[in-house]
Order: C-alpha cells, then structure tokens, then sequence
C-alpha cells in the first residue's frame, strides 16, 4: 500500500487537452478532467461556484487532477506546467496527498508490454516477452518517471534503435527511470551518463539500470561531463530553452542532439533557441508531440 499524490490545476478550455497530454508525459499515473461541482470550497473562492459565468473567458468550468506516485513527481510537474507561455493561464490549484491504495496493482492493470520497433519492446517485470522481441527493457512503471507509454519516450527510443549506439559516449538529459539511458546501451552504447534533477529519479535509473544489466553513471545534472556521440533530453519545451547552450556543448563534433517533449506548434521556438549552436529539424511526430534532431558538423 502506498500513498499516492494528487495534482489539481485548472486550465483555459483550449488548453485541457494538451496539459493532459503534459502530465502524461511527466508519468501521471492518470489524468482526469472533472465538471465544476468537483470543485472544493476552497477552489471555488478561486474560481466562482458551479452554475456561476467563468471567471474569464475561455475558461472551462472544471479541474484537471493528475495522480503521481511521489509528491516531488506532482510538485515538479506543477513547476513544470505553471510557467508554459503555451500554458497560459493555467492555475495550480495545489498538491495533495490522497487515500492509501494499491497503486502498484493499479498501475501494473495499466501497462502492457510497448512495442517500440518490431524487435525492441518494453515489458513489464510480470509480463513474459513478445516472442519476436530482440532487444527487451525490462521496467516496472511508477518508480520513475518514464515507462515508454508516452509518445516522446517512444520517438527517443525509435530513433536509438533506427540510428544504433555502438561504441556511443550518450547522456541522457532528465532521465526519469533511466528508460533512454538503458535503451542507448541495448544498442551497443559505451560510456552513458543519465542525469535528472530528481534525486528519486537517479535513484530510480540506477535500480533499473541494474535490473536491465545496462552500465551507466547515474547522477544529478553536475554528473554530465564533457561531450558525448548523443545526448537525449526528454524534457518539455520551457526547460529545453533554458538548457539549450547546456546541452549543445555537450555534443562532440559529429555527435546528435535528439530533444523531445515538444509540442508540434512549438517547433519553431524550439529551432530559434538553439540556432546560435545547432540547426535542429523535426524527425519524428506522434500524438501532436515532434522530436527534433541535429548532428554537429
Ligand atoms: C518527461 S520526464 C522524461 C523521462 C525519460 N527520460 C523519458 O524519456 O521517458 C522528464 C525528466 O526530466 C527531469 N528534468 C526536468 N527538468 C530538468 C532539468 N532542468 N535538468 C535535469 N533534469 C530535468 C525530470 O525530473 C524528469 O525526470
């Protein structure tokens, strides 16, 4: 038994969708959006009681509530989320703690194996292998934000398997459960270095590293020395403009930057950041989400 932490925010009615789409990406272990009358007095002083005209225009008369299996998980995602331009006026409403439930039996109802090409899988521990699988990441989700369920996971994944790490000096950027990490070595990576600024989430990737059999240094952002052949970064896209010059300075000429976690509409800001150091163009696209890649020359 667990306790489990609930995110409650509300949102402009244009915005619901693509925050719900936000949260899942920072593993949400679910997302639901609720009608006005699920709103507590307390939200209400906020935002006008049920039956009431919104309080701006636009605004959809309900509250979105994301479950997280930790509170750093909720907190940072409400930091996350708060300060998106694209975000706009949406508003943490708080983060709580909620009844103790068996999560993990939740959770493990949730997830089957993800098929990230026809050969390379992530399968939950419980799960037996496809038999077509040749390359498997075993991962228990919950632990660690990551669990391949999510489009921008999946791209990263793809685009390793398609592109191959052998040899590879890799950093994965905000690694979460260590899922990126852990594919880049399944490919043949030597030298990984998986960095988040979570200390759950490094402890989380270390565990599954171990568990995958997979070697990498497993630490917070300082961990990241040097330059690397890849380097991942999953994040969203407010962080990754901040950590734009960051991260093209870890890339060795030759090398690949692989950035997910953007929104299609927001491809052009994303390219305008990092122009002063790399020409990133968008390789993949699922679900409204792109990836964006440059090679240094
Ligand atoms: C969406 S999760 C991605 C997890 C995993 N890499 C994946 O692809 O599924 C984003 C991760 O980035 C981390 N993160 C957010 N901002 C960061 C920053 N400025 N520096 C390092 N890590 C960060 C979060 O703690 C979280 O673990």
């Amino acid at each position: 038994m667990s306790t489990l932490f609930e995110l409650v925010l509300m949102a402009p009615e244009a915005a619901v969708e693509m925050v719900g789409d936000a949260l899942v990406a920072l593993d949400a272990l679910s997302v639901s959006v609720e009608d006005a009358d699920a709103l507590t007095p307390a939200e209400q002083a906020l935002f006008g009681e049920p039956g009431m005209p919104p309080p701006r225009e636009g605004w959809q008369r309900s509250r979105v509530v994301a479950l997280f299996p930790a509170e750093a998980a909720a907190r940072e995602a409400a930091a996350l989320l708060q300060p998106q331009d694209f975000f706009e006026g949406c508003q943490v409403l708080g983060v709580q703690a909620v009844v103790e439930q068996d999560w993990v039996r939740l959770t493990q109802s949730q997830f089957d194996p993800v098929e990230i090409t026809p050969t390379f899988w992530i399968v939950p521990t419980w799960h037996e292998p496809p038999a077509q699988a040749e390359q498997i990441i075993r991962l228990d989700p919950g632990l660690a934000f990551g669990t391949g369920t999510h489009p921008t996971t999946r791209m990263c994944l793809r685009w390793t398997a398609l592109h191959g790490a052998k040899g590879q000096r890799v950093l994965d950027y905000g690694c979460g459960s260590g899922i990126l990490a852990i594919g880049a070595s399944k490919f043949g990576a030597a030298g990984i270095d998986a960095v988040d600024i979570d200390p759950a989430a490094v402890e989380s990737t270390t565990l599954n590293a171990a568990a995958n059999h997979a070697t990498l240094n497993a630490g917070l952002p300082d961990a990241a020395k040097g330059e690397y052949d890849l380097v991942l970064a999953n994040i969203l896209a407010t962080p990754l403009k901040v950590l734009a010059p960051l991260l093209c300075q870890h890339v060795r000429s030759g090398g690949h930057l692989v950035l997910a976690g953007i929104l299609a509409r927001q491809a052009d800001e994303l390219k305008e950041a990092y122009a002063p150091w790399l020409a990133l163009t968008v390789s993949d696209e699922e679900d409204g989400w792109i990836l964006m890649t440059a090679q240094r020359s």
